[in-house]
């Protein structure tokens, strides 16, 4: 059946059409219903005359602003910082070609425990004991595909309402919870083969599976371990690219002088300096090591500091108020959450940091020797030896080894600063984010037709029946005429059908 919302004169809608798809003006609904009221047709005819108009299109639509939606939860700071670096990059490579949204469309459209994963992860993070199992329990294939597929029996719809709205070409996932529902809605929808999606793993080694899933277009694997995981969980080599984890452009292009920094931060332009931080959540024995480098770095024979400490607590603000509440014998500088972390780390000689993916893989573009003195369980626990393995740091949870390591490397110790420091360039990537992005420009490419909105008669139906109930979020069913027994028993059906497609991967 076909919708029938208004009958304009062809010519018209058509140059409308090609209007819109070269100017790339589907960013609004408003602009977007329109559209849709606009071009409705009444007849296989018209459908017919459609078609042909989409192969023009798509040549004329090669030049379309193309919309890429970036999936993250801020599950931690390192993945809304990768989705940004995705974006920047994007921007810098491809200009206005592509319109770029980073979204958590859990949160913004489902109900709990979709939104409410920040809060949820916090807690069980700090009872870390409660992490661990999480994380390893929830490791087997048949156990986090059977959650999943119960969670997206309820969250489907507004998932699909959430993705619809920004009416992608392209999806990337940096996120390990957001392969399975969208890509389902996707399948659902009968829009798999026309939206590309791809995965961005933001963790270095021991990552958990859920971040595998086979039926993406490609995964971007930071490292060889974890493509070798990839593999092990399934995918195909052709699937997989490794060009390093994505840190923001600001990292790898600019091009940043040390004294200056150090003048435009206001710090001392000859002593040493360390930055010790916790992620972007200020986790980790930060005060402690605090405490223990303000005794550690300054010289007791001459009373005078043979460092400076620069403290960054990011989103942490009872631990900032507590550390700025503190005397320091030393120059020490308590700072919030930062936004341009490519200066404070140029400015700084050496890191400690909890094993966070995305501060180090920064600090390694900086040459950065880092300290790392906690790791969460799971995910990050596989960061410690691809760290100190390669020579680039060492690991150490005592918060007064920490302190004396870092004494001896501002005084008697300075070539082995130096080394590591070494170290830490040659296993820096600060292409990757580049690489990335042309890879995905490229596989778009391949595919041809940019897209869901070169609508053909399938999609031209399914997306006018969406549109007709936008706003309201309820299943396109109805609107397609569907009674509310039909659409619950459509609906039903497709849930039995992902979980029947769960227990056969698992
Ligand atoms: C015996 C069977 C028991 C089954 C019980 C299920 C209970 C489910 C409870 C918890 C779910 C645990 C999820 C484990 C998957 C973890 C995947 C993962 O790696 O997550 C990491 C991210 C955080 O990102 C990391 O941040 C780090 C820094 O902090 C660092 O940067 C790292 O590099 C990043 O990768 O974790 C999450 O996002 C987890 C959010 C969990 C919130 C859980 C509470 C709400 C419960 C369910 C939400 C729905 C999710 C379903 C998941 C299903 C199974 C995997
Ligand atoms: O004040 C801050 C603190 C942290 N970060 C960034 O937050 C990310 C932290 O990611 P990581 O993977 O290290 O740890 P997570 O926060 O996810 O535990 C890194 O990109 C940091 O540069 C930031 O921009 N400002």
């Amino acid at each position: 059946m076909v919708m029938t919302v208004a009958s304009p004169k062809k010519a018209a809608s058509i140059t409308e059409k090609v209007w819109q798809r070269v100017y790339g003006n589907y960013s609004t609904s408003s602009s977007t219903s329109n559209h849709h009221k606009r071009c409705s047709f009444d007849s296989e005819d018209d459908y017919e005359d459609d078609d042909e108009t989409t192969m023009e299109l798509m040549q004329i639509g090669a030049e379309r602003t193309k919309n890429v939606l970036i999936l993250m939860s801020d599950t931690g700071g390192g993945h809304r910082a990768s989705a940004e670096a995705i974006r920047d990059a994007f921007k810098i490579e491809f200009g206005d070609e592509y319109r770029i949204f980073v979204k958590d469309v859990c949160k913004e459209y489902a109900g709990w425990p979709l939104n409410d994963m920040e809060r949820s992860y916090k807690f069980m993070v700090k009872h870390v004991q409660l992490w661990k199992v999480a994380f390893h329990s929830t490791s087997p294939k048949w156990i986090h595909s059977s959650y999943l597929a119960a969670i997206a029996a309820y969250y489907a719809k507004e998932v699909e309402a959430g993705l619809m709205e920004y009416k992608p070409d392209i999806i990337i996932s940096v996120h390990p919870l957001m392969q399975h529902i969208p890509l389902w809605v996707l399948k659902w929808q009968g829009l798999q083969k026309k939206v590309v999606f791809v995965t961005v793993i933001t963790d270095l080694n021991t990552c958990h599976p859920t971040w595998f899933h086979p039926r993406v277009n490609r995964c971007y694997c930071p490292s060889n371990e974890v493509s070798k995981r990839a593999l092990l969980d399934g995918l195909e080599e052709s699937q997989i690219r490794v060009f390093g984890l994505p840190i923001r452009p600001s990292f790898a292009r600019a091009v940043l002088v040390k004294d200056d920094l150090r003048q435009e931060l206001e710090m001392d332009p000859n002593l040493p300096a360390v930055l010790l931080m916790g992620g972007g959540e200020g986790m980790g024995p930060v005060k402690e090591t605090a405490r223990a480098l303000g005794e550690s770095l300054l010289d007791n024979e001459t009373g005078k500091p043979i460092g400076q400490l620069i403290i960054i607590c990011g989103r942490n603000k009872t631990l900032a108020s507590k550390l700025e509440s503190e005397e320091w014998k030393i120059p020490v500088k308590v700072r919030r959450f930062e936004t341009q972390m490519e200066k404070w780390m140029g400015a700084c000689d050496c890191i400690i940091t909890k094993a966070g993916p995305g501060t180090i893989a920064e600090a390694l573009i900086r040459g950065l020797p880092i300290i790392l003195n906690d790791y969460i369980p799971g995910q990050e626990k596989g960061n410690v030896p691809y760290v100190v393995d390669n020579g680039a740091g060492v690991f150490t949870r005592s918060p007064n080894e920490t302190a004396r390591l870092v004494s001896e490397w501002f005084s008697t110790k300075t070539d082995e600063l130096k080394r590591m420091s070494e170290n830490a360039l040659k296993l820096a990537q600060p292409e990757a984010v580049f690489d990335i992005v042309k890879d995905i420009h490229e596989l778009a490419k391949q595919r041809g037709k940019p897209g869901m909105f070169n609508f053909n008669r399938r999609d031209r139906t399914k997306w006018n029946s969406w549109k007709a109930v936008e706003g309201s979020r309820s299943n396109p069913c109805l609107a397609a005429g569907k009674s509310e027994e039909e659409t619950k028993n459509d609906y039903i059906s497709n849930v039995k059908q992902f979980l029947v497609e769960a227990a056969a991967s698992a």
